[in-house]
């Protein structure tokens, strides 16, 4: 059999995920092929993500290699992915989810965040960081600082912040365990729809079996009824990383207990709220919650936040 084409982002975050399902098939006799592909989310990078348009930059070119069949299929971080994909794309498996939360990373050893009297600059590009700071730690500061991780510890190590920001799964994935100085509750820091987990997509056109045999080797179960509550979540609130929306669903045995919300870009409004039910209801319960966050006031928030995003 000829190897499986694997499709990825060329940052060493993204190699490293592709080499993960690599090795989960490779476990099953399954070769593979990495193909690096170039995105728009790589190539502009003095802009911020909300402004050049949340849609798939991190993910439009690799589905265009998938639809022509250049590559069987791409590997993402789930949090990248738009709630809504194009025709005939499918993700068929989420691995095992890492550690969900948000950490503060810095090369240098005393961050206090929670000090008022301690003035702090925090570098970060996403507005659900940015909003969740302003609600809960309004003392800090926070300025935009984009690119790979790597690109980002360097600018931080040049002056451009005390300190950053981040999802512990990337931090952790790149081996930078050594410079995580706080991990953020999960009472504060909903993490986005999907962080800490890494998921397949394929096109129609992937033959059934071969299909079949990837998702055995690569799916979690939990994992994935824990996304596609998430996703249903972030469907209905028409997300994408521009939104300050945050979900994260929790699975124990057959159960499930999705917690969820929005946040006002000046941090002054939150709205969150859970719902819980059998991980077969996992799409329903997602949708489900999303709609009493509009009910509940969460329809004002968005409607703000998008005249605010266009107004930039
Ligand atoms: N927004 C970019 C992005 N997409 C996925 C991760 C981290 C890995 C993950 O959540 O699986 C990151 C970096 C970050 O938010 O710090």
């Amino acid at each position: 059999m000829q190897p499986i084409k694997i499709g990825t982002r060329g940052s060493k975050l993204a190699l490293f995920q592709a080499y993960h399902i690599a090795d989960l098939l490779n476990a099953q006799g399954i070769d593979t092929e990495i193909v690096k592909i170039e995105t728009k989310g790589d190539k502009v990078l003095d802009v911020a993500i909300s402004k050049i348009g949340s849609k798939g930059v991190f993910t439009e070119e690799l589905e265009q290699q998938l639809a022509s069949g250049q590559v069987d299929i791409a590997v993402h971080s789930a949090k990248d992915m738009p709630s809504r994909l194009g025709e005939g794309f499918e993700l068929i498996a989420f691995t095992k989810r890492e550690k969900v939360n948000d950490i503060i990373l810095s090369h240098h050893e005393q961050i206090d965040y929670k000090n008022p009297e301690k003035p702090l600059v925090l570098g970060t590009s996403s507005t659900r960081r940015v909003a969740t700071l302003k609600h809960y730690y309004p003392h800090i500061r926070t300025t935009e600082v984009r690119g790979n991780l790597q690109t980002r510890i360097r600018k931080m190590k040049e002056g451009a912040c005390d300190a950053l920001l981040l999802a512990y799964a990337g931090a952790h994935r790149m081996g930078y365990d050594g410079l995580i100085r706080h991990e953020l509750s999960l009472e504060e820091f909903i993490p986005a729809v999907g962080q800490g987990t890494i998921t397949v997509e394929a096109y129609k056109n992937l033959d059934e079996s071969l299909k079949n045999k990837i998702i055995e080797a690569t799916h979690h179960y939990e994992t994935g009824y824990e996304l596609q509550a998430e996703r249903s979540f972030l469907k209905v609130l028409e997300g994408g990383c521009s939104i300050p929306v945050f979900g994260l669903a929790r699975v124990d045995e057959d159960h499930l207990t999705l917690e969820g919300g929005i946040i006002s870009l000046d941090g002054e409004e939150r709205i969150q709220l859970e719902v819980k039910g059998s991980v077969n209801d996992a799409e329903k319960l997602g949708a489900d919650l999303a709609h009493q966050v509009l009910h509940t006031g969460g329809d004002k928030i968005l409607e703000e936040i998008k005249k605010e995003i266009n107004h930039k």
